[in-house]
């Protein structure tokens, strides 16, 4: 069980030493987390954006994954390789676009009223 779990870091770890990606993904959510304290968000606030940004995290990381295979079992150049490549990093942006959204429904109407 141990050895699953050091496993699972070991894979968290690769992605955030080798993903340019997940450290941007990672720095906005330290600047979102560190804009809620500020503003106080309610319980629910909270609860969507860590939602949002877990969301993210691991879109990136079942990209890397994906990548990993891809090269894997297709290191040369293929078309297919390509589409399967293409389609997870759009997965990755279809939540990276969701999280910008809730973080504008969130915080758009707290700026408002504080500026
Ligand atoms: N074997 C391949 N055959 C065809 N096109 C590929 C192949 N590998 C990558 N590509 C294309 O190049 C793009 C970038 O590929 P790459 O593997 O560098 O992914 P990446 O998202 O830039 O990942 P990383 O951040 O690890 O560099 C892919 O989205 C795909 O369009």
């Amino acid at each position: 069980m141990i050895k699953k779990f050091e496993a699972a870091l070991a894979g968290l770890l690769y992605t955030l030493r080798t993903q340019v990606n997940m450290a941007i993904h990672l720095g906005a959510a330290v600047a979102v987390f560190l804009l809620g304290y500020y503003f106080q968000l309610e319980g629910w606030e909270w609860g969507v954006l860590i939602l949002t940004v877990t969301l993210v995290l691991a879109a990136e990381t079942f990209n890397t994954a994906l990548e990993l295979a891809v090269n894997l079992s297709c290191p040369h150049y293929h078309p297919l390789a390509q589409k399967a490549k293409d389609v997870a990093a759009g997965a990755v942006l279809v939540t990276a676009l969701g999280a910008v959204i809730a973080g504008i429904l969130i915080f758009l109407p707290k700026f408002l009223r504080a500026f």
